[in-house]
């Protein structure tokens, strides 16, 4: 085996996304977060966290170049992001997958966006039939989305977004519409998947249990003066063995200083 040279090593420490003091406020000019900096390192799963409009899918918006920050930078993949990467991927609570077109297409259509590597058909049809196996639905290409249940349908969501070969993938609750089995399996799946495709995650949640059995890291944003805007206000490594049981007393601990954590920040100050 060939030892890594300096700039491999140094390669592998560049974080996939890097936002740095970032503050943003709609047009009323209230302040949504402010001075808030995050970044995931490769094939990191980091779990944001948060009560109930604080402001996580806003961050998540800004980190992504969905949105821009009214102030801070975001590099992705060590360089300044003005726009949303091509080798970034999104997937959101409602699939959004377009009716008339079957599985394979629906999945396909990842690869149409904006500043994509141009792709010859025969790599574009490998790509869409590896990330439809990936996630389960191999057989599934022909079906329509009205043929799906809720957790196929995320499942086609999610092999959308891995045919991009996304070295982060963007969650915004993506299983928070799903029964509680189907959610599980798609936790365990979004694990699978980022070992098998190299990918990173930064997943929006406000499900503490599925942030423990599913992230590296999770980190916690909220307003602990609710005059002010929204910030980081703690993080944890995530240390427990996979696959993680929530009944297992490292998870029910940390579900518990969490929990503690979520409470204090609600508490009028
Ligand atoms: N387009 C918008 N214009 C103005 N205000 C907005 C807009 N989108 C969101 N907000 C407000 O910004 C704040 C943060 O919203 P955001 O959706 O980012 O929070 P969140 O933590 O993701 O919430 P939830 O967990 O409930 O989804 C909320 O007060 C929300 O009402």
């Amino acid at each position: 085996m060939t030892a890594p040279t300096a700039t491999t090593a140094a390669a592998a420490t560049v974080p996939v996304l890097n936002g740095q003091a970032l503050s943003f406020s709609y047009g009323d000019g209230q302040p949504i977060f402010e001075e808030v900096s995050l970044s995931v390192r490769p094939r990191e799963i980091v779990a944001l966290l948060g009560g109930s409009g604080c402001g996580k899918s806003t961050l998540l918006r800004a980190l992504s170049g969905l949105t821009r920050s009214h102030s801070g930078t975001v590099e992705f993949l060590g360089a300044k992001q003005t726009r949303p990467h091509p080798r970034a991927a999104l997937v959101f609570q409602q699939p959004s997958l377009l009716p008339w077109r079957n599985v394979a297409a629906n999945v396909a259509f990842g690869l149409d966006f904006k500043h994509q590597p141009t792709l010859s058909k025969e790599e574009r049809q490998a790509r869409v039939r590896h990330a439809i196996a990936s996630v389960g639905l191999a057989g599934r290409e022909h079906k329509y989305p009205a043929q799906l249940s809720g957790g196929m349908a995320q499942r086609v969501a999610l092999a959308r977004a891995l045919a991009r070969e996304p070295a982060l993938l963007f969650a915004d609750e993506p299983f928070a519409a799903l029964d509680a089995i189907t959610r599980s399996e798609m936790q365990m799946l979004l694990v699978d998947l980022v070992q098998q495709w190299n990918a990173a995650v930064l997943l929006v949640t406000h499900d503490i249990d599925e942030a423990i059995v599913v992230a590296d890291r999770i980190v916690l944003m909220g307003r602990p003066d609710p005059k002010r805007a929204a910030r980081i206000v703690r993080e944890w490594q995530v240390d427990i063995p996979r696959p993680r049981e929530n009944s297992a007393d490292a998870a029910s601990a940390l579900h518990f200083n969490i929990l503690s954590e979520l409470r204090r920040l609600q508490q009028p100050a």
